[in-house]
């Protein structure tokens, strides 16, 4: 178990959150407590307010109105505290291009006051589970679209966070490196630290996540353990569908053009 981690508590707390962008209302009244110790997932459909909420959950995006408390820390009142206990894998990462996978990792650790032979330690073993040791001393410009998420997920985990957010990890990422990942988190949270990750992707959802909140159209549509936001539902899919309200729509109905096969 985590020390300082009481298992029961929230990890989370959002009240009343609230993102406006000009007219576009990205975040409308956002309440969600999200339990520690669980592997949690966000869900919604493109343009929900996903990255918008983990934004401003994780200190990158001031809100408008509300608060956010992540381990009992006020995340605007008190940022420094809330930063040494989170890690976060932000949409559209943004990497040290000119230093090398092992290099980040180095300067990662040394801006979290880790001292420099834990940071060697901890980054060659993170090299290794995550499969980067071959590419440790190439380039992060040279580095695919799957290896960036990995060096930035190593980043992210580099200090041993009590809560880690992820804004759609797997994506771009192939499967065997989405088994790794998924071992690496499932044995953090196994620990009683806590994960949050956005995603589109339920099938992935249902099998890695014990809680979900589902978010559409800038609320909070469900949140609960995962079978109680499946409910009746067989698959999260269906449950989702439901929810946002796409259930029955008739894709592609106007598009009586298309059909380039039957020319
Ligand atoms: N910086 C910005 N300026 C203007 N509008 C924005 C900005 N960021 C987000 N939005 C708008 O806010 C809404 C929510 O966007 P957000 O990126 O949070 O959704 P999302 O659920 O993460 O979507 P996706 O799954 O497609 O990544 C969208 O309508 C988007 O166009």
């Amino acid at each position: 178990m985590m020390e300082g981690v009481v298992v029961g508590s929230a990890a989370v707390c959002v009240r009343g959150l609230w993102k406006r962008f000009g007219q576009q209302v990205a975040v409308a009244g956002v309440d969600l407590e999200l339990p520690a110790g669980k592997f949690i997932g966000l869900v919604g459909p493109n343009g929900a307010g996903k990255t918008t909420t983990l934004s401003m959950v994780t200190g990158l995006l001031r809100p408008d109105q509300g608060s956010v408390e992540v381990v009992g820390h006020d995340v605007w009142r008190d940022p420094v505290a809330v930063k040494a206990r989170i890690g976060v894998l932000p949409e559209g990462l943004r990497l040290f291009e000119r230093l090398s996978g092992r290099e980040l990792l180095g300067y990662s650790g040394r801006l979290r006051g880790l001292p420099g032979a834990e940071v060697d330690k901890r980054a060659g073993q993170l090299l290794d589970v995550l499969d980067l040791t071959g590419a440790q001393h190439k380039l992060v410009v040279d580095y695919s679209t799957g290896m960036r998420k990995k060096i930035g997920l190593a980043a992210a985990l580099l200090h041993n966070p009590e809560v880690l957010f992820l804004d759609e990890p797997f994506e771009g990422v192939d499967p065997v490196s989405a088994q790794t990942i998924r071992g690496v988190l499932e044995r953090y949270t196994a620990s009683g630290a806590t994960v949050v990750f956005s995603s589109h992707v339920m099938e992935l959802v249902e099998s890695l996540c014990d809680w979900v909140a589902v978010m559409a159209a800038g609320r909070i549509r469900a949140t609960g353990p995962l079978s109680e936001v499946r409910g009746e539902h067989t698959t999260l899919q269906g449950a989702f569908l439901e929810l946002v309200g796409a259930q029955g729509r008739d894709a592609g109905s106007d598009l009586d053009w298309l059909g380039g096969g039957a020319r």
